[in-house]
């Protein structure tokens, strides 16, 4: 029997919430993000025991203890199971040997071809699940550089109880990445092109959960991995592959290509539970603040740069701040502090302590798109492996950092079919579409650009809700 897991805020100022309610909030009030009041743990054995079982199975008792108290088990296993029976490979997330112990685990079997369908897949029924029980309605605001857009709008179109504003980069995703999302016409689907970056659409999200009264008269939601839930529905896909790889019983690495910094906090979180994780590898493209982190203690914002790997076009990541809170010994006034320095000066240093335990485990690694290109390149002749550009920087960063006898397990984020021009440059195919998505050039686009200016996109917001009211 698992107690009721209660939340906390990384800045100490939120209410303490259950699961279901910190699904709804999406962000905690005081601008923090909320995370579990303590780590629940899995005994060796425990691990053992969810060896061999059907990925949603498996996702669904890895999950269990982070929705105790608020969904009840069989609930859960069964909105699993549901969320993973339409991706088009039976194990899930396939793993795959590359090289001699480097491993990649494929994560972009679900309808939208990226890793967020992982989480987002289940986040819909999540969502569908809790606002029924109370009978309330949710606008969901997100922000994307290219693939949490497409997940979102896939997971949410046509949902009677959501309506979903997505935010995203003018002329800064690529053609299949925006059409993914324009060219869905449900109508709780609002797509925005916003004359600015990914961190300025964020901001754009952020600003709108910190405007409280439009916050509580839109109803607010989140489906960012700013959202705990995100985070907790990316946790099984390690404990699949460590346990796989022979975990509990050995350890095991991941490399993963980072932009908001959520995803290899999910593996981090699975350290956290217990799982034997020895090292987790961070790639990043020519935005490289975070590996420039890990390697000089030097957080400071650069402006975002157009690059091959469009969805880790990113500046300001914005899962490290549970990681900050963490590495503060759950300090909440510090990390506090220390976020709001990092907005206002665009500089974080942190003491050497702090830094060199982030460095014990996190390792940090940039390719520029040349670099990517020709790891693409590589992977494709020397192991007829064909890799996106994320997923090449994420297999780099691995290689880097491989130890003899510990597995290394580098995340296949997204379809190489969703970036056809950097694919082509880099071996000269552009993969194909699968079937479901055959005719996306075709279909009709709907979507508005507007300035990055919170008067302008709350408008808009508002606009969304009174046509779905
Ligand atoms: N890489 C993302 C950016 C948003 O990240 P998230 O994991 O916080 O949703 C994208 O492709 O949109």
């Amino acid at each position: 029997m698992i107690g009721p897991m209660r939340y906390i805020s990384t800045r100490g100022q939120a209410p303490v919430r259950d699961f279901s309610s910190v699904l709804l909030a999406g962000l905690a009030e005081d601008g923090g993000l909320y995370l579990p009041e303590s780590w629940p743990e899995f005994s060796p054995q425990q691990w053992r025991d969810l060896r061999g079982l059907p990925y949603p199975e498996l996702a669904a008792r890895v999950m269990a203890p982070f929705t105790a108290g608020s969904i009840a088990p069989d609930v859960l296993a069964g909105l699993c199971r549901d969320a993973y029976a339409h991706f088009d490979h039976a194990a899930i997330v396939p793993l795959t040997q590359v090289e001699d112990g480097l491993f990649v685990q494929e994560l972009f079997h679900g309808p939208t071809l990226a890793f967020k369908d992982m989480a987002m897949q289940l986040l819909g029924r999540l969502f569908d699940h809790v606002l029924t029980q109370r009978g309330e309605h949710v606008t969901i605001v997100g922000a994307t550089s290219g693939d949490t857009g497409s997940a979102a709008i896939e997971a949410c179109r046509g949902r009677e109880r959501l309506r979903v504003v997505i935010l995203h980069p003018e002329g800064r995703t690529s053609d299949v990445q925006r059409r993914q999302m324009t060219t869905v016409l449900e109508p709780n689907v609002t797509n925005l092109a916003v004359q600015g970056t990914f961190d300025d659409c964020q901001d754009m999200v952020k600003a709108m959960f910190a405007d409280a009264a439009f916050r509580t008269d839109m109803h607010l939601s989140a489906v960012n991995s700013i959202n705990w839930a995100r985070i907790a529905a990316q946790v099984p896909y390690y404990v699949y592959s460590a346990l796989a790889l022979g975990a509990p019983d050995r350890e095991v690495a991941f490399a993963v290509p980072t932009g908001n910094f959520g995803n290899v906090l999910a593996a981090w979180v699975a350290r956290q539970m217990g799982l034997p994780v020895r090292a987790l590898c961070v790639g990043s493209n020519r935005n490289d603040i975070l590996s420039r982190f890990l390697n000089e203690n030097d957080m400071s914002i650069h402006g975002v740069v157009p690059s091959l790997s469009p969805s880790m076009d990113i500046q300001v990541s914005s899962n490290f701040e549970r990681l900050l809170f963490e590495l503060l010994d759950r300090d909440a006034e510090a990390c506090a502090r220390t976020m709001t320095e990092f907005r206002k000066t665009g500089r974080m240093h942190v003491p050497t302590p702090v830094w060199d335990k982030a460095n014990a485990l996190f390792h940090g690694v940039a390719l520029d798109d040349d670099a990517t290109v020709a790891e693409i390149r590589r992977l494709h002749a020397e192991s007829q492996y064909m890799a996106d550009p994320h997923t090449a920087i994420g297999i780099a960063a691995g290689r880097a950092f491989r130890e003899s006898g510990i597995p290394m397990v580098a995340m296949a984020t997204a379809h190489p079919a969703k970036f056809p021009d950097a694919m082509e440059k880099a071996i000269g195919i552009r993969p194909a579409l699968p079937e479901a998505l055959a005719d996306l050039f075709d279909r009709p686009e709907r979507y508005e650009v507007v300035a990055a200016d919170l008067a302008a996109i709350e408008d808009r917001v508002r606009a969304a809700v009174l046509k779905n009211s």
